[in-house]
């Protein structure tokens, strides 16, 4: 058949042809009965790439709208998936309010209580008795007194005693030895008469408080109880705290000294846990870079935050809303009135306005969302509610640092955790001065004088407090929570400016230019640089910018990345048409994902210039971005999402209408075979089959270029010829296809024209036919050896073969295989399977044998282009 092919070659037109071996991936896809339907069925599933519909809105107010919705439904499933997480974030705050309101609320204590002043209140108190001559005979009386109370008595002089026992354990005579008594007698003079009178000497320990008093009294109950013969009788002593003086009242007020600010502290700190609980979707969209793919969709920046911001406050809105219920169950002081809750709301309010974009600009910083969480959280901690406690003690007025504390303050009002803890703090403050003030006014009223001479008969504390209470909480002035409003609302509005100066580049641009004009970095000379590469970059610097536009719809000239000092990709040079598809090849870092990086924004070109259909790569990348579709290295969705939901989400972003874009997942499941993995979540799908969402999420809106960083990588060997099927199909219908693979075999099959990437560089570019026959010519032929054979006799084959075709080098020998290779593409086909099945028929030991031209894998295994 070779030899009348060849024969006949120039009557059938035939140039030049080429024979493969059947690879183990067509094994496998012949291989189950079940794989052949498939390829039956692929092959009329691959024709509905052509009909794939484009999205309905391109522009306007409907696109918009779609977007939003792409937006909040994103956010609302993720919320709905993840709810025991969220639920613990809702009711936190309701929990630490509860932990400080329920004690109290149900001791019922409001003010300080009485205190009886007896020996009960003691811990197992110890009373020591000296009974000395007992003139009065009380000695008994007190001694049974204490007895009947279950009380323990030791008897002994009380200074000898007292003396050594302090010396030995002083702990347990501080805590236990709370009273004594020491009956003698003493002589008392009164005129020109001398008696001798019965004493009692009551001792106290002056360690705990009330002691002298409790003493006293033990000693009085005694005498009572002899005198009148009554062991049941005795006079009760209470310690009744007098009410504080409203002057005192103030200063406690002002040093926060109530259960108000304890509230506001504690309230404080559970926001501290609300507020940061944001930033870890934040966090996890950036590092899994869905957040950049829904960019490359075509998600309008101020749509992408606004929709994130409204949904967040949101819900932020509705834990308050919680917190403030439970907080009004316990009609609190200060937290019951409708126009307490609506302040306290209002404080709310504007911390949520300030730390939102504080959080957001905070993700751009982690990597982990966890750790995003706990670190905001120890920062808000420390530079909310700490600093703001360490203000307050500093701001005493017997430290005298007023001077210091008060443009510190102003600065740390800045910062929303601790605006928050001195809103609520202030507001509190205000509200019980005005309590305290009400109610000294009405007694001044009571007694004929007005607000003017109540004011006149008080101290000046008290007088500075309620002398200024006009329109007292949204003041400037201290106490007042004004400064704090608006402090929040400019931190606000300042932080999300900075949000879109970092997301529109206007920062990072001319920065990174006047850098790189102070430290110029050019790519660098390549010196063996190869024939094709060096032609192809010529031609396209030779082009001016136009004509690189109107010829092709992806050009780079000179593309550039450097990493700091580290040079990823050096001056890149080429154009890509319609109906190419252009592949990527190269080891692990040679910087294939970089150039993509480059070509869809998401990192900016150190130098270069690049076009995508017409539009410029460095100044116009919102306008190139409606017109590719990206399949990133690594899959970029949110694990939340079904299969169909995130295509759905893909399809909103791109304009297509509600209904449409679950017709479209439909479409684009059966096109790359998960059709039946549609409604499970991302986190569930095989690796594989996320990278088919991956791909099909490029697909959406009929894109003219699309970029696939290793888009086969995970998948099956049957996936991946449908695959390429899809992708070809893709290509012939005027797309243009920029490809990165490991698989060369894909790229043989894929690309009309490729690039072996080496440290950044190009290192050959051309067809696959043409790099074919010029670094991978002539063949490669395999004998198998028979098992039983021993070594001597592969001296038979390798001397026939020797012989036969002396141009056969052999490449690799094992124990049952000799591999051999031909670089010398002028022997015919024919004349090598002549040879090769003469020997097997004649030499016993040749088991089988097989003949195949060399493959693009073999070249680049064996040479050291691919592999330095
Ligand atoms: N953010 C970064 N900072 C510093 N160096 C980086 C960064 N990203 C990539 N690099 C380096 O740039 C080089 C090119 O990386 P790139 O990811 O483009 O390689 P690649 O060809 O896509 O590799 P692979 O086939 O493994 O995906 C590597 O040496 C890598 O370490």
């Amino acid at each position: 058949m070779l030899k009348q092919l060849e024969s006949q070659s120039r009557k059938l037109n035939v140039h030049s042809y080429g024979i493969s071996l059947t690879t183990l991936e067509e094994v496998f896809i012949r291989a189950g009965a079940q794989h052949s339907q498939e390829v039956g069925r692929h092959h009329a599933l691959s024709s509905e790439v052509d009909n794939l519909p484009k999205p309905t809105y391109t522009s306007g107010m409907r696109l918009i709208a779609s977007q939003c919705l792409a937006m909040y439904l994103k956010r609302y499933i993720s919320m709905k998936r993840s709810w025991v997480l969220w639920l613990i974030h809702f009711v936190l705050p309701t929990i630490f309010v509860l932990l400080i309101m329920l004690p109290s609320w149900l001791i019922g204590i409001t003010d300080l209580p009485p205190m009886p002043l007896t020996l009960s209140e003691y811990e197992a108190p110890i009373t020591l008795i000296e009974k000395g001559d007992d003139m009065g005979g009380n000695y008994q009386s007190y001694k049974r007194s204490l007895l009947q109370e279950g009380y323990r008595v030791e008897h002994g002089s009380i200074v000898e005693k007292m003396l050594r026992l302090t010396r030995v354990s002083p702990n347990i005579v501080r805590k236990r030895y709370i009273v004594g008594a020491s009956f003698n007698s003493s002589e008392i003079s009164t005129l020109d008469l001398h008696r001798m009178w019965p004493t009692i000497n009551v001792w106290f320990n002056n360690d705990p408080y009330h002691s002298p008093a409790v003493a006293l009294g033990v000693a009085l109950n005694a005498v009572l109880q002899k005198i009148t013969n009554c062991s049941l009788c005795s006079i009760q002593f209470v310690n009744h705290p007098f009410p504080f003086s409203e002057d005192t009242q103030v200063t406690n007020i002002a040093k926060g000294d109530s259960k108000g600010e304890q509230i506001a502290l504690y309230t404080t700190f559970a926001f501290v846990f609300t507020s940061c609980f944001y930033i870890m979707f934040i966090v996890r969209e950036n590092t899994c870079k869905s957040k950049h793919l829904q960019f490359v969709a075509g998600t309008k920046i101020p749509i992408f935050w606004l929709v994130t911001f409204v949904f967040d406050f949101i819900t932020y809105i509705l834990v308050c809303l919680l917190t403030l219920t439970t907080l009004a169950c316990f009609q609190e002081d200060g937290f019951k009135t409708a126009e307490d809750l609506s302040r306290f709301l209002v404080i709310l309010i504007c911390f949520g306005w300030a730390f939102f974009p504080m959080i957001y600009i905070a993700a751009y910083f982690f990597k982990i969302p966890a750790n995003g969480f706990v670190w905001m959280c120890a920062v808000c901690f420390c530079a909310g509610i700490l600093s703001f406690q360490i203000i307050k003690i500093l701001k005493m007025e017997d430290l005298n640092l007023k001077h210091v504390t008060d443009p510190v303050h102003y600065v740390m009002l800045l910062v929303p955790h601790y605006s928050l803890a001195s809103a609520l703090s202030e507001s509190y403050i205000t509200f019980s001065f005005q309590k305290l003030c009400e109610k000294m006014f009405k007694i001044c009223a009571q007694v004929g004088l007005d607000e003017n001479d109540c004011l006149k008969n008080v101290s000046w504390t008290v007088m500075d407090a309620c002398g200024n209470l006009e329109g007292s909480y949204y003041k400037w002035e201290e106490h007042g929570i004004g400064r704090n409003i608006l402090f929040s609302c400019i931190v606000g509005l300042v932080l999300f400016l900075l949000i879109f100066l970092i997301e529109y580049d206007t920062i990072s641009r001319p920065l990174k230019l006047l850098i790189f004009k102070c430290k110029p970095q050019y790519p660098a000379e390549n010196s063996d640089e190869d024939f094709d590469v060096a032609q192809e970059r010529s031609r396209i610097r030779n082009m001016t910018s136009d004509e690189l536009t109107s010829s092709y719809d992806l050009a780079v000239k000179d593309l550039t990345k450097y990493y700091k000092k580290f040079l990823a990709v050096n001056g890149l040079s080429v154009g890509v048409k319609r109906y190419e598809c252009f592949g990527l090849l190269g080891a692990n870092g040679a910087g294939k994902t970089t150039t993509f990086k480059m070509l869809t924004g998401d990192v900016r070109m150190t130098y270069g210039e690049g076009w995508i259909m017409g539009y410029r790569i460095r100044k116009e990348m919102r306008k190139i971005h409606k017109v590719i579709g990206y399949c990133p290295q690594f899959d970029a969705l949110l694990d939340e999402l079904t299969a169909l939901e995130t295509i759905v989400m893909f399809s909103l972003i791109k304009g297509f209408r509600r209904s449409d874009a679950s017709c479209l997942a439909e479409k684009l499941a059966d096109i790359l075979d998960f059709r039946e993995h549609l409604n499970k979540q991302v986190r569930q799908m095989s690796g594989g089959n996320k990278r088919k969402l991956s791909a099909a999420v490029a697909l959406i809106g009929d894109p003219t270029v699309l970029f696939f960083d290793e888009p086969t990588s995970g998948m099956d060997p049957a996936t991946k010829h449908f695959f390429k099927n899809v992708i070809s199909k893709i290509r012939d219908q005027g797309k243009c296809i920029i490809l990165t693979s490991h698989g060369l075999e894909e790229c043989e099959t894929l690309c009309t024209r490729l690039a072996i990437m080496v440290d950044g560089n190009f290192r050959c570019l051309g067809s696959v036919q043409h790099l074919k026959n010029k670094f991978a010519r002539g063949c490669t032929f395999t004998i198998k050896v028979k098992k039983e054979s021993k070594a001597v006799t592969t001296q038979v084959i390798e001397k026939y073969v020797k012989d036969k075709l002396p141009m056969a080098q052999l490449r690799e020998k094992h124990e049952d295989l000799l591999i051999y290779s031909i670089s010398d593409s002028n022997v015919p086909w024919s004349a090598m399977f002549g040879i090769l099945e003469k020997g097997r028929r004649t030499i016993n030991e040749i088991e089988d044998y097989s003949l195949g031209q060399g493959s693009l894998e073999q070249f680049s295994t064996h040479c050291r282009y691919f592999y330095h």
